[in-house]
């Protein structure tokens, strides 16, 4: 473990009016703040005026790559190597935490730093050949103090999510789920999913995401060369957007804006109180207290490596804020954390690496004895059968009976067999002789014939006399269960296997079993001949220039039974496709619409509230006038039409992945079908790109050649594009969407409190 400090970074919001008492010395990384004495506490007292603070950096009009460069790409570089890492944006509300973390997706290169996180993550994973990662995702938000897992199946708060300590004291969420993604694409495509799913959770349909906590984690699990190896670095790391302070007081925020502010301030000032009894060492810190600052325990003081980036909007209004912005960051600065490599083992995998050791080892072993001229010897455990076999041949050997010089010894196994068997013969004849020693002792008498080596009235009495007849060991009577069952066959025998195999090389057994057998001549093609005759028929398909290959593909497609077939199946599916993603279109504006019109009567109703003051009640009940009531009424039907159709277009997305891949194996097996008709060599026609294109709308169509222009532009923006392309409709649009209805709502709260004269400068 390696203690490491908190780096803290500092952020500013354009604007075209910063305070002139803020100072940004560039080279030391420091601000200097002057804050002019408060009149109201008379020019002669002690309050502070001038305020420095270092940091790690200020970032003053830097691009969203430059601030990923300088922030987040050693972690990253870290998280790769198997170290936790954490990077938080804490500000303001409105000075651009947001905008950091997530940026405008509408915009690659105004992308922030969990895309470009994602980016530099499968990039590096596609040059590690040497190592195999597996990457989940999860995305949780934290809003009213309630947890909500923004990529689970079913929308909402979400009970059973708890936060618990694992077993190096660090903290994570039970519950949460956690998606395998395999590309960037993927990722991204989580990622903007949980962001839609913020704002088209329950909780939150009349209300806005950006008053939320959120924590987008990247799980990585590295494993060394083989994708089995069992043991495991485990490592995450959390992109954190906090939901931004706010002085309610001054803005004069109302309803369920004002609880929501309040419930985001008491979360900070609990992290602020975290930070403080971390900084001054404290043997109690309270991580407890709130939802937020367990989710942040790892990062503030536990293994991880962890960046702070403090938004300030350096416009002369928020300077108190951006003082208290700046005081909080130079504490966080203060922070130690202590950073090491998670290495777990997986006992199943363990298993199953012995495993293959030990099959590797047995091929092994079959090499050498073919080599040898050995025979087939079997190193497996041996059957029942076998084992009886040698229990009788140990008895034969251990009488003397000349037919069994020795016992099989070609392997270990089976000598230690050999050895059990005998043991077993030896205390068989021994506890028989004992019984009879006893019976004679106690004058019992006789034994029947046949029960014992020494069960003759002869050797009653005659303690230790074992021989007869001069031919050594007698063998007692012979355990029920050791006669071989008939048929019985299930293995060669150990005995059997000692003699070279007589099967013919490259037998159906043979092949199963030995490393030897190769294949030297490539596997014929499914109706190889009729593709070589129909072959002659069609040209042959080698040689052929591309048009010759089109039209000859045509043909097949168009006249001939075979292509006919299978080109119907093609068109069948294609039309089923492109009914569904109909669909699927008009259905997402259906979504869309609905959410357009609940936001609306959300803020008809806020603004309806605010004006006529609190709602008069008679006796028990609240009495509203009949334009709430009429607006409360839509509200709730539009609430209903929205879940209706929000199912449905889940449901049809559901069916869009099988589609296209139903279609896609279609035309494959028309092209697998057209090779061999051609009699070509496997692969050597391809589905061309004309004939996917053929399948286009005219929105696809240009969709398509936007992307091609957009690739040769920036081709690392491709899995971007791909993924905001796939989310359709709803693709992600930040400050469009759930942004800008959250901006607004405030913006016009303000307006209406200052109306009001509620607000104070
Ligand atoms: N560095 C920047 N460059 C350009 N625009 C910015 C920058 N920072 C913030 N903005 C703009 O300022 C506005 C507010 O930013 P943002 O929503 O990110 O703030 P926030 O701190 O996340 O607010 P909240 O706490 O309310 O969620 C947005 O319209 C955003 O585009």
């Amino acid at each position: 473990m390696v203690k490491t400090n908190v780096k803290v970074y500092v952020r500013t919001r354009p604007t075209s009016s910063t305070y002139d008492g803020i100072r940004v010395q560039q080279d030391a990384s420091t601000i200097h703040i002057k804050i002019p004495k408060s009149e109201e506490m008379g020019l002669i007292n002690n309050q502070q005026e001038n305020f420095s603070f270092k940091f790690d950096g200020i970032l003053e009009n830097v691009s969203q790559d430059n601030i990923y460069t300088t922030t987040t790409h050693e972690v990253v570089d870290s998280l790769l190597s198997g170290i936790n890492g954490t990077v938080f944006c804490y500000g303001q509300t409105g000075a651009g935490k947001t905008f950091t973390m997530s940026g405008d997706l509408r915009h690659f290169q105004r992308r922030g730093l969990i895309p470009q996180a994602i980016h530099h993550i499968f990039r590096d994973i596609d040059m590690r050949v040497d190592k195999m990662y597996t990457v989940h995702v999860s995305y949780l938000e934290i809003y009213n103090d309630q947890m909500y897992d923004l990529l689970s199946d079913k929308p909402g708060s979400n009970e059973s999510l708890a936060i618990l300590e694992d077993s190096h004291g660090g903290s994570y969420v039970r519950g949460l789920t956690k998606v395998k993604v395999h590309s960037e694409e993927e990722a991204l495509m989580q990622y903007f999913a949980g962001d839609q799913g913020r704002s088209t959770a329950g909780h939150i349909l009349n209300t806005s995401s950006s008053r939320s906590h959120t924590v987008f984690t990247l799980h990585l699990e590295m494993r060394t060369s083989e994708a089995a190896s069992e043991r495991a670095v485990l490592s995450k790391l959390n992109l954190v957007d906090l939901a931004g302070s706010e002085r309610t007081k001054k803005t004069g925020v109302t309803g369920q804006t004002m609880i929501e502010a309040q419930f985001i301030n008491r979360s900070l000032s609990f992290l602020e109180q975290t930070v403080n009894a971390l900084s001054k060492k404290e043997n109690h810190v309270p991580y407890r207290q709130s939802k937020l600052t367990s989710v942040l325990r790892d990062a503030l003081g536990g293994n991880c490596k962890t960046i702070m980036i403090a938004n300030i909007y350096g416009e002369p209004s928020h300077v108190s804020e951006t003082l208290s912005t700046l005081r909080f960051a130079s504490r966080v600065r203060t922070l130690v954390t202590d950073v090491g490599v998670n290495e777990s083992s997986d006992p199943l995998l363990l298993l199953r690496r012995y495993e293959r050791q030990i099959k590797e080892l047995k091929q092994e072993l079959a090499m050498r004895d073919a080599l040898s001229g050995r025979g087939r010897i079997s190193y497996d455990d041996m059957s029942d059968a076998e084992v009886r076999e040698l229990n009788a041949l140990a008895k034969k050997f251990l009488s003397g009976n000349t037919d069994v010089e020795e016992l099989p010894c070609e392997t270990v196994k089976s000598i230690r067999e050999a050895y059990k068997q005998m043991r077993a013969v030896y205390q068989a004849v021994s506890t028989d002789l004992r019984e009879q020693l006893q019976r004679s002792m106690s004058g019992l008498g006789a034994v029947a014939p046949g029960q014992g080596a020494s069960g003759t009235e002869d050797n009653v009495g005659k303690v230790g006399e074992v021989e007869r007849g001069g031919r050594g060991f007698a063998v007692g009577t012979a355990p029920i269960d050791a006669k071989p069952q008939p048929g019985d066959t299930t293995r060669p025998s150990t005995v059997k296997s000692q003699r070279p195999s007589v099967d013919p090389p490259g037998g159906a057994e043979e092949e199963e079993d030995s490393m030897l057998v190769t294949r030297t001549s490539p596997p014929r093609g499914r109706g190889g001949s009729r593709g070589a005759s129909s072959s002659a028929a069609a040209g042959g398909g080698v040689g052929m220039t591309v048009a010759e290959r089109n039209a000859t593909f045509l043909r097949f497609k168009k006249e001939l039974d075979e292509g006919r077939g299978l080109q119907a199946v093609v068109l069948d599916r294609t039309a089923h496709l492109t009914e569904l993603k109909k669909s699927i279109k008009e259905v997402s504006s259906l979504v869309n619409s609905t959410k357009y019109e609940i936001d609306t009567l959300t803020e008809q109703l806020g603004a309806k509230k605010a004006l006529s003051g609190p709602a008069t009640t008679s006796g028990e009940e609240t009495v509203l006038d009949s334009e709430q009531y009429s607006l409360i009424k839509d509200l709730k039907a539009a609430k209903l039409r929205y879940r209706t159709e929000f199912d449905r277009l889940k449901e049809l997305r559901s069916e869009l992945d099988p589609a296209m891949v139903a279609v896609a194996e279609a035309k494959q097996n028309l092209v697998d079908e057209f090779n061999r008709w051609v009699g070509s060599p496997q692969g050597l026609f391809t589905l061309s790109q004309d004939e996917d294109d053929a399948e286009l709308d005219a929105g696809e169509a240009f969709e398509k050649m936007q992307v091609g222009r957009i690739m040769a532009k920036n081709p690392e923006s491709s899995a971007f594009h791909a993924a905001r392309r796939k989310m359709g409709g709803n693709s992600p649009n930040r400050y469009h969407g759930v942004k800008a209805a959250a901006e607004a709502t405030r913006r016009l709260e303000y307006e209406k409190a200052i109306a009001a004269g509620l607000a104070r400068g």
